[in-house]
């Protein structure tokens, strides 16, 4: 049978291996080969890959197509499907004859752009480890803007899209930004082969490291949160989390990408190696690592790094024995099956070609302490011992390391070891819809789901942390069957993934009503317990003994709630750890509320503050009520830790959730009303106290300073745990007594859930505060959870927040009815020229608008004329500040036209936004003119000393202005030195 009829026999077949996984990549691979060997033409290869059409579609367009090309095509399509699909999916197909040889055709006089088509399939490859790097080659070299590297970056995007859709705009831009491409990869493998150059392995080093690679690619190749009901392939659902660094650094803009952690970018301690990856619970730390475990072993990113070990602190706790490091490598990791000593002797050797992971520090029993000096690689240790001595480099130095942690549980102490911080911020809104969307594979669905999301932002401010988003989507028939508005809390989303998980064992009784939890009450209850009691020793991977002592049964398991320990050490019994840590949470939390066999002080002893905790009280204090056997572990094990804290704390809030109103109708048949009102009492009296407590602390003010409250680290979480409980009670209670003029919570990791729970609470405050939340997370999503307390705000602080011109649309539309609403500042954001006309209505609407400061945003020209038409009816701005912008000089002549006759302008700042001396001479008629204004900032603007002259004429008709500052402008040393003589109020 020739190819042409083999293509149309095994129509269906063909459409099937390509289709069936829901990934696109066979389809894409299939169509880079045809492209790069010419049966394919770029105008065919547009019609097949249409954007947003189905994937089988697609691949019927490729497969009519290819038919009517004949069989030449069919041929090489044939081979090219041979190709790419893996050898079980092969299996079911015949390519008689099709053995074509398809390497790389080589043309004596190509172009670089048709070296782009015909390389395309080696080239999407290698640049899958570096799109950054070539994207940041194509903006050097002026080829590419920020919109190309966004479209290029989409989060949608796998890597090797990426990479696709890096080749075709570079395709669209021509022959020179082609060449700018080659030209990096071509360095970048130098560069790598350089590297491998100088190296003789030991001639088993090669088999082990192939032995490590693919044990790590069958670890990481699937999610373990769909282990129980599906399962789900990494590269199907894998969607980029929002990466920033942890400090300000000037040189980096925009997010990081993933092999940007180990990158030289935002460097902060060249002698160390260590990297840490902080994210809040369920931000998709052990996920991020996944990926990158995932693309080491397949060759497509870090490949500088020979090997690659990966480790989970959850599972090193259950490491009783001292270990050396090699012990640790090999049993732990992957076992050489010949020449251990030359490998790890050629490892030693080579440290910087070595990367370890640890995921999870937070979830190790100890805490990090430099106390235990080790540096020799075959000493033995326990292995936390090892591990805090690699972290700090006396041990292995050079090797690199990235650790995940959730951020509390970083101290001073470890931070000093750190090469950089990196913090995982969770999904995107984009990110968001891109999830929901890879979940589903029928987009009604996922259009519903996501259409539900845009009517509870509540709910859509979850979402943007990974494993609510993931429980949301794969509750979707809940979702969408509860009626709008009714998820609101994080307990809400767990309460629906329990009843989601239970209702699977009972489908035929999908309409019991709230006896679904009565039935299953006792499963609740044994899985509880063994939650909690692994919650208050730090203990999350159990064995079948830890299971029996609980009473957990072969059905109780089969309920989905654990999942089977993946384990790459060498032990063979059974272990289990519950779908995710927080699922644990909630667990030890169904069970004190659940259980009347729990000591009277285990809820009080929950929400006892952090500093108390940090004593080493906490696991006697969480022992107390502990079964005795766990009390003995527990002394047994040693040195108490701090880290348990967040879970501690999570555990804390979903307490608070399920006690709340909402949910007490389910607990009703469960347990005694009179012990569930008790325990709701203790429950409002603690978080009650914890806030007092936070009160008292607040320094009294020094004359003439207003009252300020830096925010505690429980602070945020006391909130959250009221707004958990819903009840508006309970809110006023805990927050009315609270009498601060200023609100401080800076650098408290506040994303959008914390600002819905923020909101709640502090909208009974009872006279307004500032409230400064500058370097958060807030974002759009965050600013529209801020409403509902913004009358209460007479200042709002939003530096550095991920905020867009949308946010601020809604912001202003609810800023404007607030009769307290006075000043706004929003350094570092997101926003453009697009926003400034919300800001012109607010002026112009409220006349007594004091304080607008918009620094180090994208605004230009445009944005400051649109600035100018509200100044210009407006009577009460006092301070102006848009530093680091680009409004230009016509920019600075509007502001000037508009401000000449202001009675109020106390400050302006327009550092660095080129304004030139046009700009300047436009400015130096608000000084002639003004009887209010005292300072004005022109640092870094290109004026000279015309501009300059001009400020000096307006100066001698003004004698209130104090200051006129200009430093770094385009002025020689004699030019400043003469006009510091004429005018002393000019800076230079
Ligand atoms: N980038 C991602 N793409 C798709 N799904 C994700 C992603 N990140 C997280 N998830 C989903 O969220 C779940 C929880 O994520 P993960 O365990 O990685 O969070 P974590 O930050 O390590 O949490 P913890 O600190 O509590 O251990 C994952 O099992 C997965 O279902």
């Amino acid at each position: 049978m020739c190819a042409q009829e083999l293509v149309l026999k095994q129509r269906t077949e063909i459409l099937h291996a390509l289709c069936s996984s829901g990934s696109a990549e066979h389809l894409e691979r299939v169509l880079d080969i045809l492209l790069a060997h010419g049966e394919l033409l770029w105008e065919d290869y547009q019609n097949i890959q249409v954007l947003g059409r189905a994937l089988y579609t697609n691949a019927r367009w490729l497969l009519d197509l290819v038919y009517t090309k004949g069989v030449d095509t069919c041929e090489h399509f044939l081979t090219a499907l041979k190709q790419v699909l893996p050898e079980e999916q092969g299996a079911a197909l015949s390519f008689s004859g099709c053995c074509l040889n398809l390497e790389k055709r080589e043309e004596s006089q190509s172009t670089s752009t048709q070296t782009l088509l015909t390389h395309r399939p080696s080239l999407v490859s290698k640049l899958q480890g570096c799109i950054d790097g070539a994207l940041e080659a194509l903006v050097v070299s002026g080829h590419f803007n920020s919109g190309d590297c966004n479209e290029v970056r989409l989060p949608i995007h796998t890597p090797s899209q990426q990479a696709r859709c890096l080749l075709d705009h570079v395709r669209s831009k021509g022959e020179s930004a082609a060449k700018v491409v080659l030209h990096y990869i071509e360095q970048k493998q130098q560069s790598g082969s350089q590297n491998q150059e100088k190296l003789t392995p030991p001639k088993d080093f090669l088999k082990y490291q192939k032995k490590l690679s693919s044990s790590v690619s069958a670890q990481s190749c699937f999610l373990s949160t769909y282990g129980g009901t599906s399962h789900m392939s990494l590269d199907d659902i894998y969607t980029e989390g929002e990466l920033e660094l942890a400090h300000d650094c000037a040189d980096v803009h925009g997010p990081l990408g993933l092999e940007d952690i180990v990158g030289t970018v935002g460097t902060v301690n060249e002698e160390a190696d260590t990297v840490l990856v902080s994210g809040e619970a369920g931000s998709g730390k052990s996920t991020l690592l996944q990926r990158l475990h995932l693309l080491w072993a397949r060759g497509a990113a870090l490949q500088d790094f020979l090997l690659l070990f990966p480790f989970s602190c959850r599972r090193l706790n259950s490491e009783q024995r001292e270990l050396s490091v090699q012990e640790l490598l090999f049993q732990h990791c992957c076992w050489p099956d010949r020449e251990q000593e030359e490998i790890f002797q050629f490892i030693l050797d080579h440290p910087h070609l070595i990367l370890f992971t640890f995921d999870g520090l937070d979830e190790l029993k100890q805490s990090f302490s430099d106390e235990h000096r080790l540096c020799c690689p075959t000493q033995r240790a326990p292995v936390h011992i090892l591990l805090f001595n690699l972290i700090q480099g006396s041990l292995m130095k050079g090797v690199w390391k990235v650790v995940t942690s959730r951020p509390e549980a970083v101290g001073p102490l470890l931070k000093k070891h750190l090469r950089k911080e990196v913090s995982l911020k969770g999904f995107s809104p984009s990110g968001i819809n891109c999830f929901v969307r890879k979940h589903h594979s029928d987009p009604t669905v996922a259009a519903k789901i996501l259409e539900s999301l845009q009517t509870n932002t509540a709910l859509l401010g979850l979402c943007h942390c990974p494993v609510l988003c993931w429980i949301v989507s794969q509750c979707h028939k809940e979702l969408l069957g509860c009626g709008e508005g009714s998820l609101q809390t994080i307990t809400d989303v767990y309460v629906m993934i329990l009843q989601h998980f239970l209702q699977h064992q009972s489908p035929l009784k999908s309409n019991m009503g709230l006896g679904w939890l009565q039935e299953h009450l006792t499963t609740v209850l044994r899985l509880g317990q063994l939650a909690f009691e692994g919650i208050g020793t730090t203990c999350y991977v159990f064995s079948c003994t830890d299971l029996e002592t609980c009473g957990v049964t072969d059905k109780d398991i089969c309920m989905g709630f654990l999942i089977q320990s993946k384990d790459m050490s060498s032990t063979h019994s059974k272990h289990y750890e519950f779908l995710h840590v927080t699922m644990q949470c909630f667990f030890a939390a169904l069970y004190l509320v659940l259980s009347s066999n729990t000591d009277r002080s285990a809820i009080p002893k929950l929400f006892e503050p952090q500093d108390i905790r940090d004593t080493g009280l906490t696991s006697r204090c969480f022992g107390a009520c502990l079964p005795s056997t766990d009390q003995q572990r527990q002394v047994l094990g040693g040195e108490a830790t701090a880290a348990e804290t967040p879970n501690l704390q999570i555990t804390a809030t979903f307490v608070s959730g399920l006690l709340s109103q909402r949910h007490r109708s389910l607990w009703l048949h469960c347990c005694p009303s009179a012990l569930m009102e008790k325990k709701v009492k203790q429950v409002s009296r603690c978080l009650s106290k914890g806030m007092q407590k936070h009160f008292k602390s607040i320094p009294q003010p020094v004359a003439g300073e207003k009252k300020s409250m830096h925010a505690m680290p429980d602070f945020v979480w006391l909130i959250k745990c009221i707004y958990e409980m819903q009840e508006s009670r309970i809110a006023k209670d805990a927050i009315s007594k609270l009498e601060v003029d200023h609100l401080k919570l800076t650098y408290c990791n506040i994303g959008p859930v914390e600002c819905t729970a923020l909101a709640y609470v502090l909208q009974y405050l009872r006279n307004p505060v500032g409230l400064q939340l500058d370097n958060n997370s807030v974002g759009d999503v965050g600013v529209e959870q801020l409403l509902p307390c913004m009358h209460i705000c007479n200042s709002l602080y939003l530096r550095n927040n991920n905020i867009t011109d949308e946010g601020i649309r809604k912001l202003i539309a609810k800023g404007i009815q607030c009769d307290n609403f006075q000043k706004i500042a929003l350094f570092n954001n997101k926003l453009t020229d697009a926003c400034t006309q919300h800001f012109s209505h607010l002026l112009k609407t409220k006349q007594d608008f004091l304080s607008l400061r918009l620094g180090n945003n994208n605004i230009t020209a445009e944005g400051a004329k649109q600035l100018a038409e509200g100044l210009r009816f407006n009577h009460s701005l006092q301070f102006l500040g848009l530093w680091g912008n680009k409004i230009g000089d016509a920019g600075a002549e509007a502001l000037a036209s508009a401000l000449e006759n202001s009675k109020t302008l106390v400050w302006l700042s327009l550092v660095g936004n080129g304004v030139g001396s046009a700009g300047a001479s436009a400015l130096a008629n608000i000084i002639k003119n003004s009887t209010s204004l005292e300072e004005i900032w022109l640092t870094q603007n290109c004026i000279t000393r015309t501009g300059v002259e001009c400020l000096i004429r307006a100066l001698e008709h003004n004698t209130r202005v104090k200051s006129i500052w200009l430093r770094n402008n385009d002025l020689s040393l004699e030019e400043v030195e003469e006009m510091t003589q004429r005018e002393s109020r000019l800076i230079f």
